[in-house]
């Protein structure tokens, strides 16, 4: 069992990531909570949610279950989760427990973050994409005009990441989880980077799985630590998110996961890093991992006028301006603001780059 600690501005956490740990779950409560609430999806919720109602001790528990999906990160979905929670008689010193993705992890973190103005919550990931987001207390929902306008930072008391319920994920959550990973190592690590490119993810034993989880966590946990409130540096967690989540969007959360999103904004990234600064920041060399690991990568949903007015919703948009997460170098991130005219031409000779292949 690993351990990695995480400290915040209100508490420090530990985030344990190993074998078996969904039937232990009692040992790693801090407290003795008068209540838990399970939040889960319909699809996790039959692979996991037993093991995981018996391993928690003998008080009053109640579960409530969301379709599986981003389309439930909605304020309808939110109100529905308070409703239940008041029911179930939640007081302030009970605790919710997150288990599933990156969906569960966030609505059930902000359900957390604001029940009778905050109570305790503990993320369980069961993806690989949750290594990201149950680490660093974004919690959120999407409004209709953009993903995650409506959150908090709201850091967990701890992280129970079970890398057994992995086995379960089909591949395109596999990929999707690790456009996150190879985003960790574009921001910090040449070597990492270049260690990661050489990864199959059709062939990819739990060894290297598992260490990919814990470098990703600990290049998260240094940066959320150093900045929690994405004044600066935690912005560099958004590589190929500007696009991404502008991709997203437009595409009502059909047909790609967040990280393929994600995977097409970082290549674009690096598209732009390049010439901007002139720079081998490896388009190329992402490219071709990209497509050989089955990313989608679809020029013809690259409408540049489109997409640029979804990219100003961005939260770090600044005077209506986009602003992105660009690579001087692989592990040195910058930010840049652009202007519309330059937003629009990228996206056109990116989308030309991706049509030629
Ligand atoms: N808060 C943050 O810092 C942060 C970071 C990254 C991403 N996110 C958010 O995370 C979300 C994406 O998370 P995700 O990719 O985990 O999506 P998700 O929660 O929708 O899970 C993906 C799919 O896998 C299924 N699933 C989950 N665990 C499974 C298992 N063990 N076996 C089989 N199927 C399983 C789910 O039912 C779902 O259908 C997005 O909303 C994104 O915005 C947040
Ligand atoms: O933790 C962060 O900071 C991130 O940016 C991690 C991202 O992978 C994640 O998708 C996050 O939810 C994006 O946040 P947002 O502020 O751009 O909505
Ligand atoms: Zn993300």
């Amino acid at each position: 069992m690993k351990e990695i600690v995480v400290p915040s501005s209100s508490h420090t956490y530990s985030v344990w990531i190993g074998e078996g740990l969904l039937k232990n779950v009692s040992k790693y409560l801090q407290k003795e909570y008068s209540s838990i609430f399970v939040i889960t999806d319909d699809v996790v919720e039959k692979l996991y949610l037993q093991t995981l109602l018996e391993s928690l001790p003998k008080v009053h528990k109640a579960v409530a279950v969301v379709a599986a999906g981003e389309q439930s990160k909605n304020i309808t979905t939110y109100y529905r989760l308070q409703t239940e929670a008041i029911e179930a008689g939640l007081d302030r010193n009970s605790l919710i427990i997150a288990l599933g993705g990156g969906v569960v992890g966030d609505i059930a973190g902000f359900v957390a973050a604001t029940y009778m103005r905050g109570i305790d919550y503990i993320q369980v990931p069961t993806t690989v994409l949750a290594h990201d987001s149950s680490v660093g207390g974004k919690v959120a929902i999407n409004h209709e005009q953009g993903k995650n306008l409506i959150g908090s930072f709201y850091p967990p008391a701890a992280v129970l990441y079970d890398v057994d319920t992995l086995a379960t994920l089909p591949p395109q959550e596999i990929r999707s989880g690790y456009a996150e990973i190879v985003k960790e190592a574009l921001i910090s690590d040449k070597e990492a980077f270049e260690r990661l490119l050489q990864v199959n993810l059709h062939d990819l034993t739990k060894e290297e799985l598992q260490e990919h989880l814990s470098f990703g966590i600990e290049v998260k946990t240094a940066i959320v630590t150093a900045d929690e409130k994405e004044k600066g540096e935690r912005k560099f967690l958004n590589l190929g998110h500007t696009l991404g989540h502008a991709i997203e969007t437009e595409l009502q959360y059909q047909l790609l996961k967040h990280g393929e999103a994600v995977a097409v904004g970082l290549l674009f990234s690096l598209f732009v890093s390049e010439d901007l600064f002139q720079a081998d920041v490896s388009f190329s060399k992402l490219y071709g991992w990209l497509s050989d690991n089955g990313y989608p990568l679809p020029a013809e949903m690259l409408d540049p006028e489109i997409l640029l007015k979804r990219m100003k919703t961005d939260k770090k948009a600044q005077a209506g301006k986009v602003q992105m997460v660009l690579l001087k170098d692989i592990g040195q991130p910058t930010t840049a603001v652009l202007d519309d005219e330059q937003i629009v031409h990228y996206i056109k000779r990116f989308r030309e780059r991706l049509v030629r292949g």
